[in-house]
């Protein structure tokens, strides 16, 4: 395998949940009580689940519907921070590991930069310790996220053998 470091892309994107659903906020593993919750199976965290994508992405170990499933039973309901473990251990196994990882919300609601650091925290101690970065951005209005449709998680990683 090569020694040079490795990068990855991930996406994650969750229609909001029904008018009235009463479905928890979670982005970046950390819970955003009176705003709407997002449709899906797990804990629909895009944020932990587009990290999730861009570290498996860089390791070349598949994507998210690969190592969990789409429609698990266990999965209902399941976390990103345990998502986010998970999947660091499976780097650890492979004999990777992570550089940083950095995540861009797409988003009217909610505002995170009051809760940035937070995230941050919480999924860098997901992963261990790895420096995690968050930013996002609304679209100015325009598409699905414009419409209050849904949100979008986009994110890099960087892993590399272990030396
Ligand atoms: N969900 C969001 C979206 C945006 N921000 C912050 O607002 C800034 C401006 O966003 P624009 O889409 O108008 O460029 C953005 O750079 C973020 O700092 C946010 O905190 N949460
Ligand atoms: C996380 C998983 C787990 O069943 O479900 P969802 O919460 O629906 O999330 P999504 O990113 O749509 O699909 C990936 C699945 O692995």
């Amino acid at each position: 395998m090569s020694t040079l470091p490795r990068t990855g892309i991930g996406t994650d994107i969750h229609a909001w949940a029904a008018e009235g659903e009463d479905r928890p906020l979670w982005l970046g593993c950390v819970e955003f009580p009176g705003e709407r919750g997002v449709a899906g199976h797990s804990d629909g965290d895009v944020a932990a689940h587009a990290a999730c994508n861009a570290l498996l992405s860089a390791a070349g170990l598949g994507d998210l519907g690969s190592v969990f499933g789409t429609d698990r039973p266990e999965m209902a309901g399941a976390s990103g921070a345990d998502m986010l473990r998970h999947v660091a251990g499976m780097l650890d196994e492979a004999g990777l590991v992570i550089g940083n990882v950095a995540v861009q919300l797409v988003a009217r609601r909610p505002k995170i930069g009051p809760r940035r650091a937070e995230m941050e925290a919480a999924m860098s101690a997901a992963l261990g310790g790895v420096p995690v970065s968050v930013g996002a951005a609304t679209t100015d209005g325009l598409g699905f996220v414009g419409r209050s449709e849904g949100l979008v998680g986009l994110a890099t990683a960087l892993v590399a053998p272990r030396g």
